[in-house]
């Protein structure tokens, strides 16, 4: 069964890169299906208001509850027998991360993302639907978008690329940034010369066994130089091993 994704928004044209290159051929093969939904599909005034005041005062808007409780209502009981996930992009969340997107793209077949936009959702939206399914709250990282569309953009192309089928060389996924705790070794390609920089030797020696321990070594480096932090967990983990 494809992994099914409905994101639910203000601004559906920011998701028509899903259309583009991986995703789009993905979703011609069947492996994925997304559907992109108009929250003002569900309001019911001439303006079609999704947001309001804050109660308590404050900048900026809220978004309604009602606009987001009959689309959720409708989306998420719109595949019988099934059940989705919802997922809300949003600072205050846990960050998103490799292993985020590991899980996700083995365990889910059905992802709403909930996009919220001005100063976020009405908390009863999380409230009422985490009691009723599957609710996470995600985060890019540390730092704060204006809206969950970019999140939900990257999400994807994270689950997405890890579905058996999405990438033709599924080997490479094993050497990537992040896979096995560790950022991904240098890579090169011809001439091996270039502008008086030459690729290392131990790359043109034929020697797997030299090239498989080279690159192993370039990993650490590269965590230990670029990402103490990862290098600290990937040491950890190694010695409970
Ligand atoms: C109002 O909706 C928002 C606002 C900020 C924001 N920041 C995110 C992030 O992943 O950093 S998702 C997100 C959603």
């Amino acid at each position: 069964m494809p992994l099914r994704l409905d994101v639910v928004t203000i601004f559906p044209d920011y998701l028509a890169p899903l259309e583009l290159s991986l995703l789009g051929r993905a979703r011609r093969e069947g492996l994925l299906e997304v559907h992109v939904h108009d929250l003002r599909d569900w309001t019911h005034d001439r303006h079609r208001t999704v947001d309001d005041t804050p109660y308590g005062g404050g900048a900026g808007m809220v978004m309604r509850p009602e606009p987001w409780g009959e689309a959720l209502d409708e989306i998420c009981s719109s595949q019988p027998g099934r059940t989705p996930r919802i997922v809300v992009p949003g600072p205050g969340g846990e960050v998103f991360d490799q292993a985020t997107a590991s899980r996700l793209a083995e365990q889910e077949d059905w992802l709403v993302f909930a996009c919220g936009r001005y100063e976020g959702i009405d908390e009863r939206v999380y409230e009422e639907f985490s009691s009723r399914y599957p609710l996470s709250v995600l985060s890019l990282g540390d730092y704060v978008l204006n809206g969950g569309e970019v999140a939900v953009l990257a999400m994807t192309e994270a689950i997405a690329r890890l579905l058996p089928g999405m990438v033709g060389n599924e080997a490479s996924l094993a050497e990537e940034s992040h896979t096995g705790g560790l950022l991904e070794y240098p890579v090169y390609t011809k001439p091996a010369g270039w502008r008086g920089h030459e690729v290392p030797e131990v790359l043109l020696s034929g020697h797997h066994g030299r090239i498989e321990a080279w690159r192993h070594e370039q990993r650490l480096a590269r965590t230990e130089q670029r990402r103490p932090d990862l290098m600290e967990r990937y040491r950890t983990i190694s010695s409970s091993e």
